[in-house]
């Protein structure tokens, strides 16, 4: 075979035929039980190899890409090899690959080109978004105070109402709907979220052994299944959101004028689908399956990462109540005693509220390696040859406790996130929580917004503390900032002490 790189083979651990590196994962997960993490074990491999590392997993080699200027040179130096997703028998009878986040090549270009135009074109960089943002806001610090049932305090188990709201952003942008946070219908896509994000036996059984016939598999297990049954749901909820859409434009020329203005994502999608259709006499790749399949990625891709990252930030409020504090008080000397959701316009009023949003996403990481990837041609990056058949790993966790960019990793410092001089919030190009270069996260803006109007007006109206058992417990804290198993680190579950904010308390202890 022709090798168009000259670069040598990354190093790594070695490990018998067939299993590779199987044994001493499951001998590790054995010795550390429960606070076994698959990013903590690639974190040691990373510190242990460098940079770029190969490993084997069952029959399957795996390449790890840590640190930022490793990151760098591969995503955005090398991005025209690297912007391609894995291609496994499994996921592609999953996605067929298509759609925004698992397809590659001409169609994912044309179809992120379109959603980056469609998604500015319903102001989601604006007021549209903003305002869409802010009346859920509101929804969700209602159904708080409810929760507290007329007390001044009491635990609570917020983890279901965040979901809920940021499934109703999403939800509002793609299709201008929301539901109650009591609907069965959200309740169910909840449960299938939970499927779809959270890896088991089976998801490391294909990805180990990509070859495994598909057939078999959802015949033996109860996990492809429920994956399978999982996929199928989501998809299906898509297509009947999206005709409902369709059907819910009685005008037939709205369809047809190309002036029409687009209230939401699917029809943004709709109106490409018909210029085509007038242009070239067919609609190319905006076919419904691709559409119904993107809807899937942004619906999925918007929902568990940013939900997540909120509870992950009251947690860390509720960790830290001196910082908390400080972030209340920027709060309420930008939007004043009389109430409103914090916006966008106040951004440059909350310097230390978005560092403490920077420094929670950089130590927490959401999706601490990334989605995994492959290159389309021998490719080097740092003098390491990296495989079209290898699976490629974005180490984004290791990336941000590299005490070279961060200093004392582990510490929660959001002051790092602080410019001295001036005392602004900064952007840290290390801090790759979002991704870098072609495949970065499509919805950054959207997130962006998201955690400051939520979390900051979620501060101005409650103070978070850890519950009686987490506070009795240290083990029980430890285990639940070790995160989830799966591709999305989600915080253990755990409740919270909510308690409404008396202004006139926070002026006394001022
Ligand atoms: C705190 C919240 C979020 C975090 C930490 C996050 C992180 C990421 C990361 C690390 C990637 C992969 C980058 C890569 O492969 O190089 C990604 C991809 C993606 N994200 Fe996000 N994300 C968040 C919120 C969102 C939201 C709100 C949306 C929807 C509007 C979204 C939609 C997507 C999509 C569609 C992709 C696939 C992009 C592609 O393959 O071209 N994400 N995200």
């Amino acid at each position: 075979q022709l090798r168009l790189s000259s670069g040598r083979t990354p190093p790594g651990p070695g490990g018998p035929p067939f299993l590779g590196q199987l044994p001493a994962f499951f001998a590790k997960a054995l010795r550390f039980g429960r606070r076994f993490r698959f990013h903590l074990y690639l974190q040691g491999l990373s510190r242990r190899f460098g940079p770029v590392t190969a490993f084997r997993l069952g029959t399957q080699r795996f390449v790890l890409i840590s640190g930022h200027a490793a990151l760098r040179e591969a995503l955005i130096g090398r991005g025209d090899a690297f912007g391609y997703r894995m291609d496994t028998p499994f996921f592609r009878y999953l996605s067929r690959k298509r759609g925004l986040a698992m397809s590659d090549g001409p169609l994912w270009a044309e179809h992120r080109r379109f959603a980056v135009r469609a998604f500015r074109r319903l102001g989601l960089g604006g007021p549209q978004a903003e305002a869409l943002i802010e009346a859920e806001c509101r929804s969700l610090l209602d159904a708080l105070a409810d929760a507290l049932d007329g007390r001044a305090s009491a635990e609570v188990d917020a983890s279901d109402l965040i979901t809920r709201a940021i499934v109703n952003v999403i939800s509002q942008l793609l299709f201008s709907t929301r539901a109650d946070y009591s609907d069965s219908e959200l309740s169910e896509y909840v449960s299938h979220l939970s499927t779809l994000t959270h890896g088991d036996f089976v998801t490391l059984l294909i990805t180990c052994y990509p070859w495994l016939p598909i057939r078999p598999m959802l015949a033996l297990s109860s996990g492809a299944r429920a994956l399978d049954r999982s996929n199928n749901w989501v998809l299906e909820f898509m297509r009947t959101r999206v005709e409902a859409v369709r059907a819910g434009r009685m005008d037939p020329n709205f369809w047809t004028d190309p002036d029409s203005q687009p209230a939401n994502y699917v029809e943004a999608y709709l109106l490409e689908q018909q210029r085509q259709l007038r242009e070239t006499g067919s609609v190319g790749t905006f076919d419904d399956y691709q559409l119904y399949r993107s809807a899937y990625d942004i619906y999925l891709g918007g929902t568990e990462t940013s939900a997540n990252s909120l509870r992950w930030l009251l947690l860390m409020a509720a960790l830290h109540p001196d910082m908390q504090r400080r972030c209340r008080l920027e709060v309420a000397a930008a939007i004043g005693t009389d109430w409103r959701p914090v916006s966008m316009a106040d951004r440059e009023k909350l310097p230390f509220t978005r560092a403490f949003i920077e420094e929670t996403l950089r130590l927490v990481v959401p999706l601490p390696l990334g989605v995994n990837s492959r290159v389309v041609r021998a490719t080097e990056v740092l003098g390491c040859t990296v495989e079209p058949s290898d699976f490629v790993m974005l180490n984004l966790f290791a990336t941000h406790r590299d005490p070279e960019h961060f200093p004392e990793p582990e510490r929660f410092n959001p002051e790092r996130f602080i410019e001295p001089e001036s005392g602004r919030c900064r952007r840290l190009d290390q801090a790759v929580s979002f991704g870098i270069g072609r495949r970065a996260c499509l919805g950054e803006q959207l997130a962006q917004r998201e955690l400051l109007t939520l979390f900051g007006s979620l501060l101005s109206r409650f103070r978070f503390e850890l519950g009686d058992a987490e506070k009795a417990e240290p083990e029980r804290l430890e285990e639940l900032m070790l995160g989830s198993i799966g591709l999305i680190r989600a915080p253990g579950d755990h409740r919270l002490r909510i308690t409404r904010v008396d202004w006139s308390d926070e002026k006394i202890d001022d």
